[in-house]
């Protein structure tokens, strides 16, 4: 049979949707959802192919159950996947105000003021807005220094940038299993680098030292200069 303009038009059309499915999944927990999945069909398929007919019957099971037991487990990756789908294009959460953030951080480090600071990336970070209190306000030096003014309501837990504002403050994020040894705003930066690809950055109160926490990974304390650097990438993204 003749390949025909509209076979061709299918084909471009299914590899855009898995294109665009794939870049809206990479950097959430639900792209190594798919991993597991497609680890598991393969499993089930070469059972089926053999004849081992006890194992393909248990996982022809379990994946009815499994399918449903997801839906549950992944219920906010799916609520975030469908809001992106929902926006019609890639998420990008805008420029960063660079210079008033690398200032607020100076000062706070000065102070030795704790503090806790999630930057947005493609991975929306919504869930964790709500846990706190949503302000979306313009991002300035003075805004985060008095948000972690010690003893204000908001000034415990996480705030969260969204491009030049910010837009939440007081969250609760997730703590990291990994590293047992770290204080508690440690972890969560930990934590929520490890379910999303935000890059978070805390100020110790012990200390004063800034650190960037990103894909699970804490970077030792960082000089004013390096954290330019740093951030320029996702000032630029
Ligand atoms: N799950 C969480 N989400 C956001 N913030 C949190 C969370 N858990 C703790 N924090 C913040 O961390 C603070 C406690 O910090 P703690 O002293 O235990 O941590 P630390 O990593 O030793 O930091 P530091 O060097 O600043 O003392 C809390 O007051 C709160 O503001």
């Amino acid at each position: 049979m003749p390949v025909t303009w509209r076979d061709l038009l299918d084909i471009f059309l299914v590899a855009l949707l898995l294109y665009t499915l794939y870049r809206l999944m990479v950097g959430t927990r639900a792209l190594n959802l798919v991993r597991g999945v497609l680890v598991y069909l393969l499993v089930w398929f070469i059972a089926s192919l053999l004849g081992l007919s006890t194992l393909s019957w248990l996982l022809g099971n379990a994946a009815t159950l499994g399918a449903f037991a997801l839906i549950v487990v992944f219920q906010p990756e799916l609520r975030a996947f469908l809001e992106r789908l929902g926006r019609g294009q890639r998420f990008s959460s805008g420029p960063l105000a660079l210079e008033e953030l690398l200032l607020g951080l100076s000062r706070l480090s000065e102070k030795r003021r704790g503090a806790l600071i999630a930057l947005e990336r493609r991975t929306p970070l919504g869930e964790y807005a709500v846990s706190g209190e949503i302000l979306d306000a313009r991002l300035s030096a003075r805004l985060l220094e008095t948000l972690f003014y010690p003893g204000t309501p908001l000034h415990d837990g996480g705030a969260i940038l969204r491009g030049e504002r910010l837009f939440a403050a007081g969250c609760v994020f997730p703590i990291s299993e990994s590293q047992i040894g770290l204080g508690t705003r440690h972890r969560a930066a930990l934590g929520l680098s490890e379910v999303s690809d935000a890059l978070v950055i805390v100020v110790s109160e012990e200390t004063g030292a800034i650190r960037v926490a990103e894909g699970g990974r804490l970077s030792p304390p960082l000089s004013l200069e390096a954290l330019r650097e740093r951030l320029k990438g996702v000032a630029r993204a």
